[in-house]
């Protein structure tokens, strides 16, 4: 059963569902404008799954208005009470779908359901809950300023919020951004991944459900340089959030001059881990193992870079192939046991390829693939998988130890003292996640410091929380998100002076 704005899709478990294909407009599923359409692909088989509208220009104009208005006449009156009370339902709705909304992620985007979508959608649930609890504590500041005079701050939202999320962690980006800004009491236009449009549009239901009053929340399906674009460009529009590459988020802030917009980005990463020779190495194996191959490499703090010390270096390489053969698995991300997926399409996959064989044939580096369990991508031709791969003794300065690979794909290479791990760590021109493994505690807290990143795990690695601030260094972003400051960068401050002077009624008492 399709109509022009749904699509019946049977799942691979053979569960159908309903599946939303129009624009999120002012609470209703609307056509687009233009001709222009998405077909999504399952990266499990390449198959198509749906076809979905995709936002014009004029689509966009037409959400942003709706927002602007709702932002003016109705939202900014809702209290921080009121929005958290919207959040907290939103969360039981959340929690109510979560196994559908998970499902929806594994066939569209290839994330393994039972181990990883899952998981995405806890964090979702916890994220809700976080901001339901933050919006009514939006706190401001007294400032004393003379016997009559003081000034006090007030953070206010924005306004029209424009969000655009990537295609690795399709509801949980969205969520990083959205339930922040409404909490904030902004409105919000949000747009997906091209890719991956299918999860946000069934939770544009549970925005309906919840009550958020209709133009609170627009949800656009659409191409970067269309939607996207024309969401950076538009004078309505206070703040882009962004994720995803570094050379888009150029461009974002570039185009976001038009009207001054604040931004936040959060771009592409060339994480390390580094392993010095006092570390517990089976910890610092399991850490690195799933920093590098947890979403099939596809996380922008994904330890892409690893640096041991030389004294354990032979130690940890043959300790990583055994943990990550014993302790993954590739398949189908409709099984319970799969672990490792295929990647998001056939472009990223060539991308992949195209570095894998660079590495190999054009830089001669010594490459091992591991097999996890005794499967590799070759047995699943059908999808976009890419067999765990590390490279060893990588060069520094090659182009597989410098650029963003987001795929499972490690390079390894040594190190012989302190100083010369801080100056490779540093050699990049990201600065998003880092490890550093070592049971010697001044040594993991100084070389925490010298770390140019946004986040450091001392002794773990992608072991993010959502009460903890996330952003980057240098090319890896501007600006911070989850934690309170994930809320706060939703927020303007206001300082309004206040003099309690008044001349003429001293001079009247006299
Ligand atoms: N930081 C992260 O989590 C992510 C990093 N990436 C990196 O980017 C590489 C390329 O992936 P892509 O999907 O091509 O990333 P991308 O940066 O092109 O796409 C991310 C989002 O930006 C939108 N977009 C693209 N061009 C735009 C424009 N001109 N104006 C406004 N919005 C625009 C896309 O439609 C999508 O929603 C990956 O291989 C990876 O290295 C990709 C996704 C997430
Ligand atoms: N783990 C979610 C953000 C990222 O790594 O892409």
């Amino acid at each position: 059963m399709s109509s022009d704005l749904s699509s019946e899709i049977t799942l691979p478990t053979g569960e159908k569902y309903i599946q939303p294909t129009g624009l999120f407009i002012n609470n209703e599923f609307v056509p687009s404008t233009s001709s222009k359409k998405i077909i999504t692909v399952n990266p499990a088989t390449a198959q198509p799954i749906c076809e979905l509208h995709a936002a014009s220009a004029q689509d966009v104009d037409r959400a942003v208005k709706v927002a602007h208005e709702t932002f003016e006449k109705t939202w900014s009156k809702v209290t921080g009470s009121e929005r958290g009370e919207l959040l907290i339902k939103l969360s039981q709705l959340i929690e109510r779908d979560a196994e559908i909304l998970a499902k929806i992620d594994a066939l569209n985007a290839g994330k393994p359901y039972a181990t990883n979508a899952m998981n995405d959608i806890g964090q979702i649930l916890e994220l809700t809950k976080f901001y339901a609890g933050y919006a009514d504590k939006l706190d401001g500041k007294y400032i004393p300023i003379s016997e009559n005079k003081f000034v006090y701050e007030i953070n206010e939202p924005l306004g029209v919020v424009g969000l655009i999320v990537p295609w690795n962690y399709p509801l949980a980006m969205a969520s990083w951004k959205l339930q922040g800004a409404l909490a904030a009491g902004n409105t919000v236009v949000i747009k997906s991944a091209e890719n991956t449009p299918m999860s946000l549009l069934y939770f544009a239901q549970l925005i309906k459900e919840a009550g958020f009053p209709p133009g609170a929340v627009n949800i656009l399906s659409g191409f970067g340089p269309i939607t996207g674009s024309a969401m950076v460009g538009h004078e309505l529009i206070d703040k882009i959030s962004f994720t995803g590459s570094t050379g888009v988020g150029k461009l974002i802030q570039q185009q976001a001059s038009v009207n001054l917009k604040n931004v936040t980005l959060e771009c592409g990463g060339k994480s390390p881990a580094v392993i010095f020779k006092d570390a517990n190495l089976s910890e610092a194996v399991k850490w690195c193992s799933l920093g590098i191959f947890y979403n099939s490499g596809q996380n922008c703090t994904a330890n892409s870079r690893i640096l041991v010390q030389d004294e354990v270096y032979d130690e940890f390489i043959q300790k990583f192939q055994e943990y990550t053969k014993e302790n993954w698995v590739l398949g189908d991300p409709f099984k319970d046991e799969t672990t490792v997926g295929p990647v998001i399409s056939k472009t990223h996959h060539e991308r992949i390829l195209s570095y894998l064989n660079h590495g190999s044939n054009v830089e001669k580096l010594n490459k091992i693939e591991i097999a996890p369990l005794g499967s590799t991508a070759q047995d699943y031709p059908q999808g976009y998988y890419i067999t765990p791969t590390i490279f060893t003794d990588v060069p520094v300065t090659s182009k597989l130890f410098q650029e963003e690979i987001f795929g499972p794909v490690a390079c390894v290479t040594k190190f012989s003292d302190f100083e010369e791990a801080i100056k490779i760590a540093n050699s990049s021109i990201y600065g998003l996640g880092s490890a550093v493994f070592t049971k010697n505690i001044k040594k993991a807290h100084r070389f925490a410091r010298m770390l140019k990143a946004g986040t450091v795990w001392i002794n773990s690695s992608n072991d993010e929380d959502i009460k903890a601030s996330f952003g980057g260094y240098k090319m890896s972003g501007v600006g911070r998100e989850m934690g309170l400051e994930g809320i706060k960068t939703y927020t303007q401050i206001k300082a309004i002076h206040v003099n309690l002077d008044d001349e003429e009624e001293e001079k009247a008492k006299l």
